[in-house]
């Protein structure tokens, strides 16, 4: 079995070159866990298109290809199994519904049967990934979110059939290099990816409101957005120090203040509940995936 260290740069490659590859990969480079000119990054297939489609598509991966290059200097490729002959970590970062299409390219090459494969498809099992890979395939299921970009991602990751505590331990170097990184159990992954990975959807729709709001009152847009982003950012921080929700949103509520008349009205229009469900129709969508997926296998 190939052993992998991070002690020095890997070779990192892709299949899926889209916007997670492209977060994952800015902050693997900028934390030196790869080189830019080792980083391979695999897009669409021109194959598979239609005329019209592959006009559109080839814009859209000479695109791809020079973000890839100029942002990053990684290679982009036209071929998967390029990919995985190149690297010694492969990231499965293609949608959920493409991974069978593009693993089957991959399953017969003998590099692929002593690799560790990293999938961050939502929804989508170790089970699943380890049916479309060589029975020696090595997988982990990560579910990142995008502020891995700035290194302040949120990652959970779990364990396939053949994963050894080593391959733990290089994925969560890997992602903890870009934020934080936790090790669960499988049944939790799809829970996770309807918090952390979507969350940032959710919050961005939070500061978007906030400042509309800010807006409303009178205050110009730019001022209304940098204060909405900054009075995110500095709640976050004062949480990640420790400490309950509860009693620092307290702190902020002066009796019969304007934050008490501010909390009543998103009290009385559903927030929490808005936000928990938000939540949960994450998490089903997720199972929903899964349960599609499996059928087909
Ligand atoms: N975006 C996010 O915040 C997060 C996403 N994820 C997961 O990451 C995965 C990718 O998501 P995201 O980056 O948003 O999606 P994107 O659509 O941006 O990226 C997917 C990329 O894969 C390319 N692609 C399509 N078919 C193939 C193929 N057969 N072989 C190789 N590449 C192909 C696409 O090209 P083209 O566009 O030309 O079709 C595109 O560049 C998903 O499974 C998602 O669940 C996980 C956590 C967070
Ligand atoms: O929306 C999605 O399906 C992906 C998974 C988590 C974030 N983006």
């Amino acid at each position: 079995m190939l052993k992998l260290s991070i002690k020095e740069a890997m070779k990192i490659g892709f299949i899926g070159g889209g916007r997670l590859a492209f977060a994952l990969a800015n902050g693997f480079t900028s934390a030196g866990l790869a080189k830019p000119d080792e980083i391979t990054a695999s897009c669409h297939p021109a194959d598979v298109l239609s005329a019209d489609a592959f006009k559109a598509s080839i814009t859209h991966l000479l695109v791809s290809m020079f973000l890839l290059k100029s942002t990053l200097g990684a290679t982009a490729l036209f071929e998967n199994k390029s990919v995985v002959e190149r690297s010694e970590v492969i990231i499965v970062s293609v949608k959920p519904d493409v991974v069978g299409k593009a693993l089957r390219e991959v399953k017969d090459l003998q590099a692929s049967g002593n690799k560790l494969f990293i999938s961050v498809a939502m929804g989508v099992s170790t089970a699943s990934i380890e049916k479309m890979l060589p029975s020696t395939a090595r997988v982990i299921r990560v579910m990142p979110n995008t502020p891995a970009l700035v290194k302040e991602g949120a990652a959970a990751l779990c364990r396939g059939k053949l994963t050894t505590d080593e391959d733990v331990k290089l994925a969560t170097q890997l992602f903890r290099a870009v934020g934080t990184c936790d090790e669960v159990p499988e049944y939790q992954m799809d829970a996770v990816t309807a918090l952390s990975g979507s969350g940032p959807a959710y919050i961005y729709m939070m500061i978007e409101s906030l400042a509309d709001g800010g807006v409303r009152c009178g205050l110009p847009r730019d001022l209304a957005l940098r204060l909405a982003t900054q009075t995110t950012l500095g709640t976050a921080a004062m949480l990640k120090n420790g400490g309950h929700p509860a009693a620092m949103k307290d702190n902020v509520t002066s009796p019969a203040g304007s934050t008490a008349e501010g909390t009543y009205h998103l009290e009385k229009n559903g927030l929490r509940a808005a936000v928990i469900g938000a939540v949960k129709a994450a998490e089903e969508r997720c199972k929903q995936v899964n349960r599609e997926l499996s059928e087909k296998l």
